[in-house]
């Protein structure tokens, strides 16, 4: 029987980075008030003797952000009342996640011959916060975009306040030249802090012309859309290569949607706050954009500030035809927030090539399962999973194993599921990529067969393991994508900790 004590626990949550500088030290409000004058008079003692600050006060935390800013970060920063004020650890976090996607090998590293890497951030804001964290942390290049004017000039200002970075950091105005996505007159950006641009490695390069109209393939719906100014399409220059894109876009559809978190003040405009259809349709057309501009991204991502939108847009990229998909979660404190990656790149497929043999039995542990769930549970899972796809299988609940057989249609089949998934990386189908590319190998004409077998190691976790019976002739690494598929499935389902980047 559990505890009582083990009833009350708490599920585990994702945390904070652990490469986030606040992850292991949290701003310590006490050492910041006795080195910035400008901010004492927001700290005060609760009962406990803890320091602490009014977080419904806005000067109270835009003062905070500015001091971390200047302490942590060696940044010179400031925006007007009322605009948008980022906290800096969770914007921290965001730039870690790209970090990990960038140096990880789902897809191949970007070989534009660049050592600086280069993003370019949709709506930057007054504040520029993550061009100023992008660059002060990392090194990166930056183009950040913005609609509006006090955005830009703000941004601008934050920019040129910060010499050692300011070369680094290009603000770019996106004009509402015509209201709708048009294949005519792409090209709505315009710079703001007038200098040439640089491409990645630092150089100064000429102002890239717009790009042609004729290289567009917009899908039919958005051009006929009247969706306010442009995102990426016609803001993106001709020529011009990035290795990310990163959002933090307006995520309501009204200000009463927005309403005022009571708990903190955080400032926030209208033009910060809300667009038609909100976020879910601003992703959207960051997501058709990227259908065009695939070649000049290495990986599009955004935030988004409800999990309800990651099913709806999560299809969408299937739908478009991406080659991968990641997701994972911003924890910082109580506040909660999600980051979609995506990418057109074809992922690495190390364990394609027929130079490394395919290891015949793989296993992988379900940590921190529910309690409501058992090893039966899994099986089930594991059951439905691959009938899911046709495959025939056979479940003995005696011994807790599950044998299937998968025709190579039905290897298909499973394989093509994965997309669904939201937590975890989604990759192309490669037995479809079998038949387009001499690297690859022929599909199998035969079957493959394979047990799945659940042990209950201790307590709330278990040990999966699949052992290949038989196999003729197989594209190699089909066996490990769909074990690979098949633990992310069940981590999703199952796990608390839903940990989506290896
Ligand atoms: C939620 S704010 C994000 C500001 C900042 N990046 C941050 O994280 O605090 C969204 C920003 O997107 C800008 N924006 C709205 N539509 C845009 C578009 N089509 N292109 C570029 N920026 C846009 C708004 O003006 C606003 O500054």
């Amino acid at each position: 029987m559990p505890s009582k004590k083990n009833k009350r626990k708490r599920p585990e949550r994702p945390t904070i980075h652990p490469k986030n500088k606040y992850s292991d030290n949290p701003p310590d409000f006490a050492l910041l008030a006795s080195l910035y004058p400008s901010f004492k008079p927001f700290v005060f003692y609760s009962r406990d003797g803890r320091p602490r600050i009014d977080w419904t006060d806005f000067n109270s935390t835009r003062e905070l952000t500015r001091v971390l800013l200047l302490h942590d970060h060696g940044l010179d920063w400031w925006i007007p009342d009322g605009q948008l004020c980022p906290t800096v650890p969770n914007r921290s976090n965001y730039i870690h996640w790209i970090e990990d996607l960038l140096s990880s090998d789902i897809i191949p590293k970007n070989n534009n011959n660049r050592d600086i890497v280069r993003g370019f951030d949709i709506g930057t804001g007054a504040n520029c916060i993550y061009p100023l964290l992008g660059a002060s942390l990392l090194g990166w290049t930056f183009v950040g975009s913005d609609v509006t004017d006090v955005a830009l000039e703000w941004a601008e200002r934050n920019v040129k306040s910060n010499q050692h970075i300011s070369e680094l950091i290009e603000i770019r105005k996106v004009t509402n030249c015509q209201g709708t996505l048009s294949i005519e007159d792409s090209n709505c950006g315009e710079l703001v802090n007038g200098k040439s641009k640089m491409d990645g490695s630092g150089s100064v390069v000429d102002e890239a012309e717009p790009l042609p109209s004729s290289s567009f393939d917009l899908p039919s719906d958005a051009k006929k859309k009247d969706s306010g100014p442009p995102i990426l399409l016609g803001v993106v220059r001709d020529g011009e290569k990035f290795d990310f894109c990163m959002c933090n876009p307006p995520f309501f559809e009204t200000m009463e949607e927005a309403g005022l978190n009571p708990k903190t003040s955080c400032g926030g405009t209208p033009e910060e706050m809300v667009c038609p259809g909100g976020e879910r349709a601003f992703i959207t057309r960051i997501i058709e954009d990227s259908v065009v501009l695939k070649e000049s991204f290495w990986w599009f991502t955004s935030m988004l500030g409800r999990k309800t939108n990651l099913k709806f847009l999560t299809s969408k990229l299937r739908e478009v035809g991406v080659t991968i998909v990641k997701t994972t979660e911003f924890v910082q404190g109580q506040t909660c927030r999600w980051g979609l990656a995506w990418s057109f790149v074809p992922p690495v497929r190390k364990i394609i090539s027929p130079l490394v043999p395919e290891k015949s039995n793989l296993s992988f542990t379900l940590e921190g399962l529910q309690r409501q769930f058992s090893a039966f549970h899994v099986l089930q899972s594991v059951e439905s999973f691959f009938c899911n796809g046709g495959a025939s299988c056979k479940l003995n609940a005696s011994s807790f194993v599950v044998d299937i057989t998968a025709s190579n249609d039905q290897c298909k089949a499973i394989l093509r599921n994965e997309a669904r998934h939201l937590d975890g990386a989604a990759t192309c189908n490669p037995l479809e990529k079998a038949s387009n590319s001499s690297s690859y190998l022929h599909p199998p004409s035969n079957n493959l067969s394979f047990r799945i077998s659940v042990f209950q190691q201790i307590p709330g976790t278990l040990l999966v393991r699949a052992s290949l019976q038989r196999r003729d002739n197989p594209v190699p690494g089909v066996f490990s994508l769909i074990i690979q598929q098949l633990e992310e499935t069940l981590r999703c389902k199952y796990c608390r900790d839903k940990a989506t980047l290896n």
